[in-house]
């Protein structure tokens, strides 16, 4: 098979789709691979380490697009893409369907098979190919939001671990899924006070083992919702309904209630978002305010720490690349359940319920 991997050109995301090591593992197997010229250079990664494993390199994103069965990539494809993906192209990436309609119609409108990083799931219900950039993003809130509580870029001049004498800053982190659990792991290890909330009892069972006694876990319900966010400096929205439109777990109404300069982290919001008031930022912008409640929203938060997110995400989509590119979809995914997740559209027919029913649109499959 001819597999692509082209430059990625969401604002500033520097990951690449495949490592050197990918490559080397595809020309093995008797694959053509193209790369993009200078794809992988914020990773860390030059044309001439693809070139030394197998690959050609070619200049243009057209000629990438034109010349392969199968794109690999990180970040759904932007406006300017959509034009370049052919009837029949394997397209493997995070789509996040749920929050972009116009993404959805392009995507049918094109008939090629997306196939979605971000629903690939095994049969324990986990998410392998979501996993360690949810890692990722929960490590990153942290840091982000500790970076915004101060007091020159509008925070509430909190710092988190507080000092002898003055007590810790409070985290408030809605899920407890990958996200929500290394996002708790990295305030209490900064010293802040902790509340973790989840609708699923074994979720909270299982951070109530693992994590110290400052990690607090409570049921997600309003009320609970209601009452924290009072007394909260930093808030990280991590929940997730599989491939839907996240829920609104904080509304409009609700940030009158916080004290001025919280700050919101909504990692969700690549499937919408869990606060009503997210809209998807970049990292060259990535707060905006709304009734002096700090919001950061960025959509591909791993995109700034490239290097490690583009090794931990081919770690893990590498073994899927290989059966598609050796199998063809079909076989692959007949043989293997968790890859057959992944299929949000295939050749104009929206193949997973979630993404119909995000924008109430007629199911159209069986
Ligand atoms: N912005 C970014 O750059 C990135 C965003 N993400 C996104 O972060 C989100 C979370 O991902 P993961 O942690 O991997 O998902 P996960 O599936 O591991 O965890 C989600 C958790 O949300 C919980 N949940 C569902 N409804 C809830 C409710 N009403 N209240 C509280 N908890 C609720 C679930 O029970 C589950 O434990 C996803 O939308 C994912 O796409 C992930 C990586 C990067
Ligand atoms: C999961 C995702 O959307 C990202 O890594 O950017
Ligand atoms: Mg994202």
């Amino acid at each position: 098979m001819i597999v692509g991997i082209p430059k990625e050109i969401k604002n500033n995301e520097s990951r690449v789709g495949m490592t050197p090591a990918g490559v080397f593992e595809l020309v093995k197997n008797n694959h053509t691979v193209y790369v993009q010229s200078g794809a992988g250079e914020g990773s860390g990664f030059f044309n001439q380490d693809y070139q030394q494993v197998g690959a050609s390199i070619l200049e243009t994103i057209d000629e990438v697009y034109a010349a392969s069965d199968m794109i690999v990539k990180v970040k759904e494809p932007i406006e300017t893409e959509y034009r370049l993906i052919k009837e029949g192209q394997i397209v493997f990436t995070y789509f996040h369907f749920a929050s972009s309609e116009r993404l959805t119609k392009a995507m049918v409108d094109s008939k090629s098979v997306c196939i979605a990083y971000e629903t690939v799931e095994d049969a324990e219900g986990t998410l392998p190919l979501l996993t360690p950039m949810s890692e990722v993003a929960g490590r990153m809130a942290i840091q982000q939001g500790a970076k915004y509580l101060e007091k020159p870029v509008k925070g509430r001049g909190v710092l988190l671990g507080g000092v002898p004498g003055v007590a810790p800053g409070r985290v408030l982190v809605l899920g407890a899924g990958t996200v929500g659990i290394q996002a708790a792991k990295m305030a209490a290890g900064l010293g802040a006070h902790v509340t973790i909330l989840d609708v699923n009892m074994k979720r909270l069972r299982y951070v109530n083992d693992v994590m110290p006694s400052h990690v607090v876990t409570e049921f997600s319900n309003e009320f609970n919702i209601r009452k924290h966010i009072k007394t909260h400096d930093l808030i990280v929205g991590g929940v997730l309904l599989k491939g839907a439109k996240a829920p609104n777990l904080i509304t409009r109404d609700m940030l009158k209630e916080m004290r001025p300069g919280t700050v919101i982290v909504d990692v969700a919001v690549d499937q919408g978002g869990c606060i009503e008031t997210t809209k998807a930022t970049t990292h060259e912008d990535p707060v905006y305010i709304i009734d002096d409640i700090v919001h950061y929203c960025v959509a591909n938060m791993p995109g700034a720490v490239p290097y490690t997110s583009t090794v931990a995400l081919t770690n893990v989509t590498l073994p899927y690349v290989l059966k598609l590119a050796n199998m063809g979809w079909q076989s692959a995914c007949n043989l293997d359940k968790a890859l057959s997740k992944g299929l949000n559209i295939v050749e104009g027919e929206i193949v997973y319920k979630e993404i119909t029913e995000a924008f109430n649109w007629e199911p159209v499959f069986a």
